[in-house]
């Protein structure tokens, strides 16, 4: 990476710069990666005691027996983070962006996104389990027990094996693995860059290519959020901006967007970005229960990634039946 001298004087603020996160060990690797990446860029950051880690508990984490549906609202990752940064207790923070709402709080800004991780979904099965990468839902038996709490997951899940059997399955990484180690599900269904961050790439029984599991809008993506003022940590943070990553998450939070469902709808963003500059962007709608599912594929200029992402959503809105949209 090319390092530079960056337009940021630390004696000009107040030092040490603060970063929130949430606390599961997924976001606070997220975080660590980060902040190893912003030293590597700025110099002047290194060897100081320059960043103060700051952990926020959020709505969804606090409250991890319900659906996320049924807490209500949108961003509940993010509500007492971008609280914090209005408010100036921290200066930064780190997000999954498929965690972020795709509407941002008047004054919240976000600054940059990092290089995607793996934007796969892997299925995890119980150690021993026979699998065939070409039929990765055969080793499941008739009616077993699949713990998710992903209505997309579920919904694609459900439509290829109508007589699987769905649980709400909450909790940080670990928890989930345990139950499926332990017998007490027989499977569940989790991000890959959730698994290769934390080293545990080895859990994933079956990698699901894009086409058997449509991602999440931003599966894999972290995105820093900055108070829209900032604007000297606003030109820093452009520094380390994935030009990749910015037009696949623009596209993709641009579809989401659009499709404007609540988290009780299923709804998969996908996007690749070509040699060529050619931005290919796959979009999927469905019922929780299986039992309608729509995917497209539309193709644009990477610098029309917002608007690819927007025209894509309101076809596939108008495409779908209605009651999939109902709060
Ligand atoms: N919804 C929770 C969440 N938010 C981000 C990740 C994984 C990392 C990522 O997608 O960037 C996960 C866990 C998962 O879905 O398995």
């Amino acid at each position: 990476m090319k390092t530079v001298t960056p337009n940021v004087k630390p004696h000009s603020r107040n030092l040490p710069l603060k970063v929130g996160t949430r606390g599961s060990p997924l976001a606070r690797q997220q975080t660590a990666t980060f902040l190893a990446l912003l030293k590597q860029f700025c110099p002047v950051l290194r060897g100081m005691e320059v960043f103060e880690e700051h952990i926020i508990v959020t709505t969804g984490d606090a409250v991890q027996n319900r659906p996320l549906a049924e807490i209500g609202g949108k961003g509940l990752f993010a509500k007492e983070i971008h609280e914090s940064l209005a408010e100036g207790r921290i200066d930064f923070a780190v997000h999954s962006l498929k965690d972020l709402e795709t509407v941002l709080p008047p004054g919240i800004a976000l600054a940059c996104t990092l290089k995607r991780e793996d934007a796969r979904d892997v299925l995890i099965l119980p150690p021993g389990a026979a699998i065939d990468p070409a039929d990765p839902y055969g080793a499941l038996p008739q009616g077993a027990r699949v713990g998710s709490a992903s209505v997309r997951r579920q919904a694609q899940l459900k439509y290829a094996r109508p007589d699987l059997n769905f649980s709400l399955l909450r909790g940080n990484v670990g928890t989930r693995l345990g139950k499926v180690e332990s017998g007490e599900l027989d499977a569940t269904l989790l991000a890959y860059a959730g698994l290769r961050r934390l080293g545990l790439a080895d859990k994933a029984s079956v990698v699901l290519s894009p086409e058997q599991m449509v991602p999440s809008a931003c599966q894999g993506i972290v995105g820093i959020t900055v108070r829209e003022t900032d604007t000297e940590l606003l030109s820093l943070l452009s520094g380390i901006e994935d030009p990749e990553a910015k037009a696949v998450s623009t596209a993709e939070r641009a579809l989401l967007n659009a499709l404007d469902g609540s988290c009780r709808t299923p709804i998969g963003g996908y996007a690749r970005l070509l040699e060529d500059g050619s931005l290919h962007l796959t979009g999927l709608v469905a019922r929780e229960d299986g039992s309608f599912l729509l995917k497209r594929t539309a193709i644009g200029a990477a610098k029309d990634a917002e608007a690819l992402g927007r025209e894509l959503g309101n076809e596939l809105k108008a495409d779908s039946p209605s009651d999939i949209f109902l709060p």
